[in-house]
């Protein structure tokens, strides 16, 4: 394991209080804040509950899926950590997950096998998602939704659809989580550069399927002098990530811990977030003006309410612009796919 991750991780385990009192709380006034995972049995869905059991900002973890909960949510409620852990193994006790949460997380559905594009996966998730936004609509329609449930391109669209349905939708809320492209390009960005992978930043901007994840390497800091070629390959990996590991996988699905790394740092935004912490920052797949398209990776300050401001996308090089114009017709036809889905 890397160096900063296991900081991290460590950091998210230590005294309850620890990173909020940094930020002038006392110890009593850290909010009481329910995560639930939908698909908490799954490949990402144990390794990030199990993150989000280490993680003190929460003080109750709803485990949901419909095979496989009480065993997992056992394992990690004998943890000692600050949250109460309870599972919930049936639809029928789908609401009692979801009711009163803060933050409800979505790793529900099917992963991809060798050959599979994200996209080949929309017939079965497509309508696990539309059933459980369906769920949370009814059950805690103010939560803070992580949609990591592929391909995310269309299941965010989705859910925007089931939310506008159902009633009033706030488009603050939703999330489509693509941490882990920016994850993944900082550590690939650490190695080309040889800088230390804890200091660095890149910002990854458009959707999460192939061409649409568009890494700004011209924006990463620290500054590296990287030739274009460098930067093209460094690009391409970052993009081909995902099918780097289903290929690896061989069959047996697709990134599954270092997913559970990257919904664990996009969660743990969120309750810092709506914490009243200042200046919290990632990159994720939310409604957008930022270009023509409803729906855009950016990066985004978020706070109380969920979105507090969706960023621009700051000086692109020829190159990233170049980019910026290729993906939009796939982000374009996988969002109007997932509103059709959703509005027939
Ligand atoms: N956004 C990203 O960056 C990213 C990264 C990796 C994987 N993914 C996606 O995450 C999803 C899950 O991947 P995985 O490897 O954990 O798959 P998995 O098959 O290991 O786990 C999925 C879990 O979802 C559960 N599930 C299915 N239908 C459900 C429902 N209606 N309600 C609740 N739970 C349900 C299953 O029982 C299973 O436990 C896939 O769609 C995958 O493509 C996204
Ligand atoms: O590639 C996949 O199918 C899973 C996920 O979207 C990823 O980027 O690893």
């Amino acid at each position: 394991m890397r160096t900063s991750m296991l900081r991290s991780i460590k950091s998210l385990a230590t005294s309850p209080s620890s990173h909020i009192l940094r930020r002038g709380y006392a110890s009593e006034a850290v909010p009481q804040r329910k995560v639930t995972v939908l698909g908490a049995a799954g490949g990402i869905g144990q390794p990030l509950s199990l993150l989000m059991k280490l993680n003190p900002l929460v003080s109750n973890l709803a485990l949901y899926d419909i095979a496989n909960t009480p065993g997992v949510a056992a394992d990690i409620s004998h943890i000692n950590t600050r949250s109460e852990v309870v599972g919930y193994a049936s639809d029928a006790e789908l609401g009692k997950a979801l009711e009163g949460a803060d933050v409800v997380i979505i790793p529900a559905g099917v992963p991809r096998k060798p050959g599979m594009t994200r996209d080949d996966l929309f017939n079965i998730n497509a309508g696990i998602v539309k059933g459980l936004c369906e769920a949370i609509a009814r059950h805690c329609p103010k939560a803070l939704i992580n949609m990591i449930s592929n391909p995310v391109n269309s299941t965010v669209p989705i859910a925007a659809e089931v939310f506008k349905k159902a009633g009033p939708y706030d488009p603050k809320r939703l999330f489509g989580v693509t941490t882990l492209d920016v994850v993944r390009a900082k550590t690939f960005y650490a190695g080309k550069a040889m800088v230390p992978v804890a200091e660095v930043n890149v910002p990854v901007v458009g959707g999460h399927a192939g061409i649409t994840i568009l890494p700004l390497f011209s924006q990463a800091t620290p500054k590296a002098n990287l030739s274009d070629e460098e930067i093209t390959a460094l690009t391409k990996r970052t993009q081909d990530g995902g099918t780097e590991v289903v290929e690896a996988k061989a069959g047996k699905g697709s990134a599954t811990l270092s997913m559970a790394y990257a919904g664990a740092i996009f969660a743990d935004a969120c309750l810092k977030g709506l914490n009243g912490v200042p200046d919290v920052i990632e990159c994720s797949f939310v409604q957008s003006t930022v270009t023509d398209l409803p729906f855009f990776a950016s990066k985004v300050r978020l706070g109380k309410n969920g979105v507090e401001e969706v960023l621009g996308l700051g000086p692109l090089s020829d190159y990233e612009k170049e980019g910026l114009e290729k993906l939009k017709p796939e982000l374009k036809s996988s969002i109007e796919k997932g509103i059709k889905f959703a509005t027939q």
